[in-house]
């Protein structure tokens, strides 16, 4: 597997260092006009640092494109006439359709537009993927590939959107969540590191017991909530002030906001 990132940001970085952690590539080319948040991986065997997109395309089979959806037109086409059929192109850029790169690169390339988010780091991503007529043969390849950095979905490239919103930016939504649970604890007494401390720990414990379980979230918060209890009397006032539907309104404010950058 011959990878190369074109664009090594948050999330390409991210990207770049599952995969190290994973060793799941014979070679890695990663190409920055700015190398800064890679550059502590030149060492590594087999990972080429480097500015030269051209290079990285040229020696490599799987193109990943974590570009800002403004630069990634102009990359595109640079190196447009080095991509062949034999490339797998994928492309995380939020709103930035198939069709824009087959317009660019020709239908007849294999693309696949993945949408994972920074937990990718540390192999706890969520993955969505679609690909265009062609790279349909090649989608087996990218849920390896991604497989090994957390969990991947297939879903069409229309849900693709929504999916940007639930699973990349939820990162930032989760955050936030996990810190208004600290400033509670603070408020409550606790230190500011045993506050984040518990909240964090209550966090991963409520997500394990979900994923493990396989029990809807309603039956944990039953087996919580005693009658006339503190917890019953909690979750009442947030859902009071609004919890579940600010919670809604977010994601789909950012959903409105992810399909104006489509049209832009
Ligand atoms: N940050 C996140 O959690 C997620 C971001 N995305 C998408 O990933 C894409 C990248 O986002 P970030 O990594 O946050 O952006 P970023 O701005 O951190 O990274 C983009 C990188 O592209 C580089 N670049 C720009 N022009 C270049 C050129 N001509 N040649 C080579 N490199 C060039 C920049 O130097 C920069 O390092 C965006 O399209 C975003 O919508 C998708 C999912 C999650
Ligand atoms: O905020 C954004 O637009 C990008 C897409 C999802 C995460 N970051």
């Amino acid at each position: 597997m011959k990878i190369a990132i074109i664009g090594t940001g948050n999330l390409g970085s991210s990207i770049a260092k599952g995969l190290i952690k994973n060793k799941s590539f014979t070679s890695l080319y990663l190409s920055d006009k700015n190398t800064a948040a890679v550059s502590v991986f030149s060492d590594e065997d087999y990972v080429t640092v480097t500015h030269d997109n051209e290079l990285a395309v040229k020696e490599s089979d799987i193109l990943i494109f974590a570009l800002q959806p403004r630069h990634i037109d102009k990359v595109l086409q640079s190196v447009s006439s080095s991509i062949t059929s034999y490339h797998v192109v994928m492309s995380v850029a939020a709103g930035f359709e198939i069709s824009r790169i087959e317009s660019i690169l020709g239908k007849d390339k294999n693309i696949i537009r993945i949408m994972p988010n920074t937990a990718i780091s540390i192999g706890k991503s969520m993955t969505c993927l679609s690909a265009n007529n062609q790279g349909q043969s090649k989608i087996e390849l990218a849920k390896k590939i991604f497989n090994q950095l957390g969990t991947t979905m297939v879903i069409p490239e229309e849900q693709i959107q929504a999916a940007t919103v639930i699973c990349a930016s939820g990162i930032a939504f989760w955050m936030r969540l996990v810190r208004a649970t600290t400033q509670g604890a603070i408020q409550l007494g606790f230190e500011a590191e045993e506050a984040h401390q518990l909240a964090l720990q209550t966090c991963y414990g409520a997500a394990s017991l979900l994923k493990e379980s396989g029990r809807h979230p309603e039956a944990e918060i039953d087996r919580v909530t005693t009658p006339s209890g503190c917890t019953i009397e909690g979750l009442n006032e947030m859902e009071h002030q609004g919890l579940s539907s600010s919670l809604i309104k977010g994601i789909t404010a950012s959903f409105e906001k992810i399909n104006q950058i489509k049209k832009s």
